[in-house]
């Protein structure tokens, strides 16, 4: 997969009116490298329009497109990927179904889970939720900074910390090994989207090399 430093996750709750597209446009212009359409209570087939929309404006802008759960729609939309959880389908049907060229990325809450993706062939995981969230509710406790460092010293496929990141904490999130970071709320809920982004960018960009 193409490298990455900034993920961005849509939560429409969070975007105070504003238009999905015109939201994660500014993102994007921001500097997001990876958009995920993440919608746990519309239709599938609402899903799909906006999966449709999402993959205009990202193919527009040379940006990755990953559809969470939803397997089929991110085939009907040629999304580049899929965000899987631990109990949505096995890696190696996931495979299967999506094929060797599309991404597929995993979270996990433990070092155990980070070793089985990577031994079972995943593209990228999710690390978290390294601090407290509101924006998912089945959310496990935070798993702290304790464990990007244990991924970061062991596993060697890409890693992408999230949960509960903000501007006023991401330095404690880099220090413990993150080169990638992924937010909903703190990006999509921002009065100034792109400002924001723009801050996180040169953050990772002085303060995340390794
Ligand atoms: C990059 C990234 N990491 C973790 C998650 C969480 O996925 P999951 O555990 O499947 O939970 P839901 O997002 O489906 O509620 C993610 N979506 N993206
Ligand atoms: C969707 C999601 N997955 C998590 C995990 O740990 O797997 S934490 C999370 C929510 C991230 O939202 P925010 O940036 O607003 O805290
Ligand atoms: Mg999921």
């Amino acid at each position: 997969m193409k490298e990455f430093k900034l993920y961005a996750i849509t939560g429409e709750e969070f975007h105070q009116g504003r238009e999905l597209i015109e939201v994660m446009e500014e993102a994007i212009l921001g500097g997001v490298d990876i958009i995920q359409l993440r919608d746990k209570t519309s239709s599938k087939r609402e899903v799909l329009m906006k999966a449709k929309a999402l993959r205009e404006l990202t193919k527009k802008h040379d940006v990755t497109f990953i559809v969470n759960d939803h397997i089929d729609v991110a085939l009907a939309v040629d999304a580049d990927g899929i965000h899987l959880g631990q109990d949505d389908l096995p890696l190696a049907d996931a495979r299967n179904i999506m094929g060797q060229d599309k991404i597929i990325g995993i979270s996990t809450h433990h070092i155990d889970e980070a070793r089985e993706a990577q031994v079972n062939g995943a593209d990228y995981i999710g690390v978290g939720p390294i601090f407290h969230t509101n924006s998912k509710v089945d959310v496990v406790d935070p798993v702290t900074t304790e464990y990007i460092q244990q991924v970061a010293s062991e596993i060697t496929i890409p890693f992408v910390a999230i949960g509960g990141i903000k501007l006023h904490n991401v330095d404690q999130v880099i220090e413990a090994g993150a080169t990638r970071i992924c937010m909903i709320s703190e990006i999509v809920g921002a009065d100034d989207i792109k400002g924001v982004c723009e801050q996180f960018t040169k953050i990772l960009a002085t303060k995340g090399e390794k």
